[in-house]
């Protein structure tokens, strides 16, 4: 079957590029990107491309090349559902923050509330693909909605988990490791609805690059990938403080350590903590997964990494108290980054969240700058938190629009997101507008520590 009509159901990081890629390789198939959240669509409709809700390099002439051709923003649900033959499903799907699993397991209400949907509008027969990155064995729990609805609709559910990194979106839909389908290999239609999805891909992906599987491998293997990827930033973050304690250098180590070939040097790179909406979450689903098997020693190695990295975000706010005598009450402190990471507008699970709802328990006062994330975005994540009352985040935070202003009469910078741009401020400029002594902390081991320490800073790097 040729598959002539795609809606996908979530205009987020996730459906919003991956669709306007297809749709931008794929001429002859309509694109239907639809959301309940009528601003976000409203965005990605935006007259001025450069205003689509989500920044990503490259992304808005991906989307200016197809948007009205055959890339459409819609917030009419039940009618992309009805003209489609190909629904992906790229919804949310949170820890739950409720009830059994609560903080731990995947929250799958918008996944159920798609499937439910998608049984009540369907008259014809659907591939439906998952997307969104789920637990092991949830393909089941989407056919079982879908059969129960009794219309003689058939539904072949396919798992597509996706693997792109925000910051690099376009550039990994583009020319991605792998693209992962799993299917029904045992039935015929099972196997028809893959080779559906295999030509989408085969437009611009090579065939050996498109890896066919079980349902359960395919599931499985997101959450594996994502464990794997985050288990090396928690090992070479351990690795960091004792580099700190010994006096060998993190970033001497990793090469060391990464030009064996059986490691390899992609994720090493020490950080302050690993954030994003991905990591965190798909390793505590996993934790949760192995527990729920009765699994626990394979629960326990996995929450580890985890642990690792609440104790790396805290332990670098602590040692800025430390440095600082002690006490930050009172003191300014500039945060230079709030992103995850750079080249993102994304803040979820950022470090910078936790560092700096630790410096405010301590009562210091923030002053925060990042060339693309919100003042809005600041607060409400501090907000969310709810460690004190939102006032009080307006009163101790302050959000500014150059890195010089943010660090101006500053005691300290911390420096949290590794965004090109922090390597070409004046530094010499911001040493002199700093309190005395003036400390620099480098959460991304981003800075020259011998260039910094020249100009007068008293400097600190993870991992040295
Ligand atoms: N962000 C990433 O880099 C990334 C990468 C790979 C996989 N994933 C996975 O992809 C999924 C989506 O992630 P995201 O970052 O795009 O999330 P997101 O929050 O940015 O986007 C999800 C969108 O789905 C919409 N939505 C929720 N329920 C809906 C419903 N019933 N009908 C219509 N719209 C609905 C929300 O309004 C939201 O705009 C998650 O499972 C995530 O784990 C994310
Ligand atoms: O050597 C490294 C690499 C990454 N990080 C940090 O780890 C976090 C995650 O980074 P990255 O993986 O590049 O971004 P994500 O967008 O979270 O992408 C991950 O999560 C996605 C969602 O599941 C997957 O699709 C991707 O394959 C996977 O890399 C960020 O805070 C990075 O700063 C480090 O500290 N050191």
């Amino acid at each position: 079957m040729k598959v002539k009509n795609i809606c996908c159901i979530g205009a987020g990081y996730v459906g919003g590029p991956t669709m306007s890629v297809i749709a931008q390789k794929c001429p002859e198939i309509n694109v239907t990107v639809v959301d309940l959240n009528e601003k976000r669509i409203a965005a990605w409709n935006d007259k001025d491309v450069e205003n689509i809700p989500i920044y990503e390099p490259g992304l808005s002439a991906v989307v200016e090349d197809a948007r009205g051709r055959n890339l459409f923003f819609s917030t009419d649900v039940d009618e992309a559902i009805d003209q489609a033959d190909m629904i992906f499903i790229s919804v949310n799907t949170p820890t739950k923050t409720y009830g059994i699993g609560k903080g731990m397991a995947a929250d799958l209400k918008w996944i159920e509330l798609c499937a439910r949907q998608i049984a009540r509008v369907a008259t014809s027969d659907k591939i439906v693909v998952e997307k969104s990155t789920l637990p092991v064995r949830t393909a089941q729990a989407l056919k079982n909605i879908l059969d129960n609805t009794g219309n003689g609709v058939n539904f072949q559910i396919l798992s597509n988990p996706e693997f792109l990194a925000e910051g690099t979106a376009v550039d990994d839909l583009l020319k991605p490791d792998r693209v992962l389908i799993g299917g029904d290999l045992d039935t015929e239609k099972g196997k028809d609805a893959m080779q559906a999805l295999v030509d989408v891909y085969a437009h611009w992906v090579p065939q050996t690059n498109i890896l066919t599987t079980n349902v359960w491998s395919s599931e499985l293997s997101k959450l594996t990938a994502n464990a794997f990827l985050a288990q090396r930033v928690s090992s070479i973050n351990a690795m960091s403080e004792l580099c700190e304690v010994t006096g060998a250098d993190v970033n001497e180590v990793a090469k060391a350590v990464g030009m064996d070939s059986r490691i390899g040097p992609k994720f090493l790179k020490a950080s302050v903590g690993f954030g994003g909406s991905c990591f965190q979450k798909d390793i505590l689903n996993l934790v949760y997964i192995a527990k729920s098997f009765g699994l626990n020693e394979v629960a326990d190695y996995w929450e580890q990494v985890i642990l690792m990295n609440d104790h790396q975000k805290r332990r670098f706010a602590a040692n800025i108290v430390k440095t600082l005598y002690n006490t930050v009450s009172g003191k300014k402190i500039a945060m230079l980054g709030w992103a995850f990471k750079k080249d993102t507008n994304d803040t979820r699970e950022a470090a910078s969240i936790y560092v700096a709802d630790y410096l405010l328990n301590e009562q210091a006062e923030i002053v925060v700058y990042d060339p693309k994330v919100t003042e809005e975005q600041i607060y409400g994540d501090l907000d969310y938190l709810g460690s004190r009352p939102d006032e009080e985040n307006r009163k101790l935070v302050k959000v500014v629009n150059t890195a010089k202003e943010a660090c101006s009469e500053a005691h300290a910078i911390a420096l949290m997101t590794e965004w090109d741009e922090f390597l070409e401020i004046d530094w010499q400029a911001v040493y002199e507008n700093m309190l005395k002594p003036a400390f620099l902390f480098d959460g991304r081991k981003l800075l020259d520590k011998h260039k910094m320490k020249d100009l007068g800073f008293k400097f600190y790097a993870i991992g040295n």
